[in-house]
């Protein structure tokens, strides 16, 4: 089978830092791939090199089968970024309705599209209001309805639950397993381990390398531990006596 994404060793060096050191990556149709790992180990950057986004210094990413960055294919990504890009002065309904029709989607589909994701964030009694009277985590909910608005085959979501409350999250990992059901595919990046747990793969990034990827499952195995929180725990220890040794 094809991989959606295929991301061969990225490296990204800004500055005098090595960010990325060789990260590889495939997302396959039909699977939930998270990214997890510390702040400041590399998967916002990685996700956005992957968007075509940011340049890396070596490697080659290739989306849907076209190597990136390629502005057509673009479109064809749900992209959920770390930071909400919305229009303040404008309302919810107003925002999906912009970023719809920049991907493409009008008339009747978009009035649909837009009931629907509204929908799955629970957002549908607040479509009218100006994102000036948004919460932040309203506002995590909106950037994750647009992300979906085109009904995108590939999703690339960089933290998609931060500030959203335990009941919604499940609705939305609900509606992630759903299109995954479908053939569709999600790259996430997450710190919370619940949701670690519920990704068919997993790469665990730490200082620009992949520590380790598999199924959470066979992760724990691997590691003889119970969760993917000792597993990446364990790893973390495992590198830095590696590198203190070196
Ligand atoms: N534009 C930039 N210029 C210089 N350094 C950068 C830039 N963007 C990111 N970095 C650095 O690259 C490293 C990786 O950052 P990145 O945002 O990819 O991490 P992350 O794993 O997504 O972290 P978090 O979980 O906190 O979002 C960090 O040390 C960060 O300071």
């Amino acid at each position: 089978m094809e991989p959606v994404i295929h991301a061969a060793t990225i490296q990204k060096i800004y500055g005098n830092r090595t960010v990325l050191d060789g990260v590889s990556l495939d997302l396959f149709p039909g699977e939930i791939v998270g990214l997890i790992g510390p702040s400041g180990a590399g998967k916002t950057t990685l996700v956005k090199i992957i968007m075509g986004m940011e340049a890396a210094k070596a490697g080659q990413v290739m989306v849907l089968g076209t190597l990136m960055p390629n502005r057509a294919i673009m479109t064809k990504i749900g992209y959920m970024a770390q930071s909400d890009a919305l229009y303040d002065n404008l309302s919810a309904k107003e925002n999906l309705r912009f970023f719809g029709q920049l991907m493409g989607v009008t008339g009747s589909k978009l009035d649909a599209a837009i009931a629907h994701v509204a929908q799955v964030v629970n957002l549908t009694d607040d479509l009218g209001k100006r994102i000036n009277n948004y919460s932040g985590g309203m506002k995590r909910r909106l950037s994750l309805a647009i992300a979906m608005i085109q009904d995108p085959d590939v999703l690339i979501l960089d933290e998609p639950t931060v500030g959203i409350d335990p009941e919604l999250r499940q609705q939305i990992w609900a509606e992630l397993n759903s299109l995954k059901d479908q053939g569709k595919s999600v790259l996430i990046t997450t710190h919370v381990m619940d949701e670690a747990e519920r990704c068919d793969r997993l790469a665990l990034i730490r200082e620009g390398v992949t520590l380790a990827a598999g199924s959470p499952k066979a992760l724990e195995t691997q590691y003889e531990v119970d969760t993917v929180e000792q597993v990446f725990l364990k790893a973390g220890r495992l590198q830095d006596a590696h590198t203190s040794n070196r």
